[in-house]
């Protein structure tokens, strides 16, 4: 078979980059293994939101003081099996993608040659395919465990399967206090299962600022989360009692253990080294137009540049800038936004300030709170912003709005806005937004 560009893993970018460049008139081959449209919508994001959203009703009818809250997790199940998944089946995407006008393969998809992909199907059966443009690879990632002893042999959950529960446990240990990790762990606390996370590092969401993680520590403890950081699991056992936690100085017993200590990208055995690549890259580092190698492009978490379903799609966009002949832009991360859906949220922007500080910026940072808004709201949440040379490099929100305020924040770095032009616009009364503006005012 011969086609213009092959897109080897459809997650939002591969499907984004196959759909368009199809639109565009390329002929364009999409091959995935598992579900096209990938991990943020059958294991990801949509239904983990879900989850989020009917625990921040559980927890908006307490703090009402509503008689009754009874937590059933039945609605649950079924809206993320039957609205967000369709019952873990994509041919609805199948379909979107096969109408804009690409050709679909279900199955392995590796790189045999400069320019060939050859696709092996569920029955075995191999194809090969010449795409005169090149190769695409969105191939992202699969939940990795850490190599503790006993691990590998219990019946472990990792998001894949705890996306896909009809009943919750009573009892539940997630190692790793992650984005995954806190996020799953703080809406299944509200659903009355009894949660204790075991971090390694020594705060949960350890990649945010400190205050961050001490804000969100805090709301874990209020919610009856224990919270184990510095914490590392030196063996795991399972029995018909449920898991065995050993860490250095305690066991934790849970009836359910999720795993979510990162990711391991899906590079093995993808033919790297056919173009010229090491066969043993954990990452793929692209240049500004996501190009790898003479003919191949890498999107997605593979390029390591943030693993968000965002990121994926704004990779896709330059690909297929790239492939349609477009003059930019190119990549920029300066202005990277990401949110960690715990209650409060954590919206974060660009770098924070001991990443400011690692690259040798001279930093200055300020810190203010959720102002007239939060203590109306009965809201407390800390906000931090990194300045260098009278720009903003990097900003924290935290609180129920944290992820919406900080588009405000990623549209200043975006921009370069200056602190001057900042810290002198209107902010409305009284709004969580308007909670920046003394913390830029003490930057000037
Ligand atoms: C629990 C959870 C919650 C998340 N929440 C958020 C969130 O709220 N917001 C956010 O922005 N991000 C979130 N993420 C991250 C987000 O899901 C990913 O960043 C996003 O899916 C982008 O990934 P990707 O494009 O690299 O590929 P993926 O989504 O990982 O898809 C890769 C695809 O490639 C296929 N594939 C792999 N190898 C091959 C091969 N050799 N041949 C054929 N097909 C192959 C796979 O089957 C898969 O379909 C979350 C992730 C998880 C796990
Ligand atoms: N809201 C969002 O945007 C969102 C939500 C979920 C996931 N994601 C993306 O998915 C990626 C992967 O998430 P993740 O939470 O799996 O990975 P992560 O790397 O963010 O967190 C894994 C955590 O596990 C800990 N850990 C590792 N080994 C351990 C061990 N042996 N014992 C105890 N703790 C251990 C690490 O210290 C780390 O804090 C994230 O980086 C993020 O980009 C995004």
């Amino acid at each position: 078979m011969e086609c213009d560009v092959v897109v080897i893993g459809l997650g939002p970018g591969g499907e984004h980059a196959a759909t368009s460049l199809a639109k565009a008139g390329l002929s364009v081959v999409g091959v995935d293994e598992r579900l096209v449209g990938g991990e943020c919508p059958y294991y990801g994001c949509i239904p983990t939101k879900m989850m989020i959203a009917a625990a921040d009703r559980l927890r908006t009818a307490r703090h009402a003081g509503t008689a009754d809250v009874r937590p059933d997790w039945k609605p649950v199940a079924d809206r993320i099996r039957d609205e967000a998944t369709d019952d873990w089946n994509d041919q609805v995407a199948v379909d979107r993608l096969v109408a804009a006008g690409a050709h679909f393969a279900r199955g392995r998809g590796r790189i045999t040659a400069p320019r060939t992909v050859t696709v092996t199907a569920p029955d075995g059966a191999a194809t090969s395919c010449t795409a005169r443009r090149g190769i695409v690879l969105n191939t992202g990632t699969t939940p990795s465990a850490p190599p503790v002893a006993g691990l590998a042999d219990t019946p472990y959950w990792t998001n894949r399967d705890v996306v896909q529960l009809t009943e919750l446990p009573a009892s539940l240990a997630v190692l790793g206090g992650g984005a995954i990790g806190s996020e799953i762990a703080q809406a299944f606390a509200a659903f009355e299962v009894k949660v204790t996370v075991i971090e390694a590092a020594d705060r949960i969401l350890a990649v945010e600022e400190p205050e961050a993680s001490a804000a969100v520590a805090q709301a874990f403890a209020e919610d009856g989360i224990t919270v184990l950081t510095s914490a590392r699991a030196e063996r795991v056992e399972h029995d018909d009692d449920g898991f065995r936690v050993q860490l250095a100085d305690r066991v934790v017993t849970a009836d359910r253990l999720l795993v979510a200590a990162g990711r391991r990208n899906n590079l093995t055995g993808l033919g790297l080294e056919h173009v010229g690549l090491d066969p043993q890259s954990r990452v793929l580092e692209p240049d500004e137009r996501m190009r790898v190698a003479d003919g191949v492009w890498a999107i997605g978490d593979i390029t390591g540049k943030g693993a968000f379903t965002h990121m994926s799609m704004y990779q896709a966009d330059l690909v297929i800038r790239d492939l349609t002949g477009a003059d930019g832009p190119w990549a920029d991360y300066r202005a990277v936004g990401r949110v960690t859906f715990t209650a409060p949220e954590v919206g974060s922007v660009g770098l924070t300030e001991a990443a400011a500080r690692a690259r040798g910026l001279d930093v200055k940072t300020a810190t203010g709170d959720l102002g007239t808004r939060g203590w109306i709201a009965g809201e407390s949440g800390p906000i931090k912003l990194v300045a260098a040379q009278g720009v903003l490099v990097g900003g924290t929100v935290v609180g129920s709005m944290g992820g919406e305020v900080l588009s405000a924040l990623v549209t200043a770095i975006h921009a370069r806005v200056p602190i001057t032009t900042l810290a002198d616009m209107h902010f409305a009364y009284p709004t969580f937004h308007r909670a920046l503006q003394p913390v830029l005012r003490a930057l000037l």
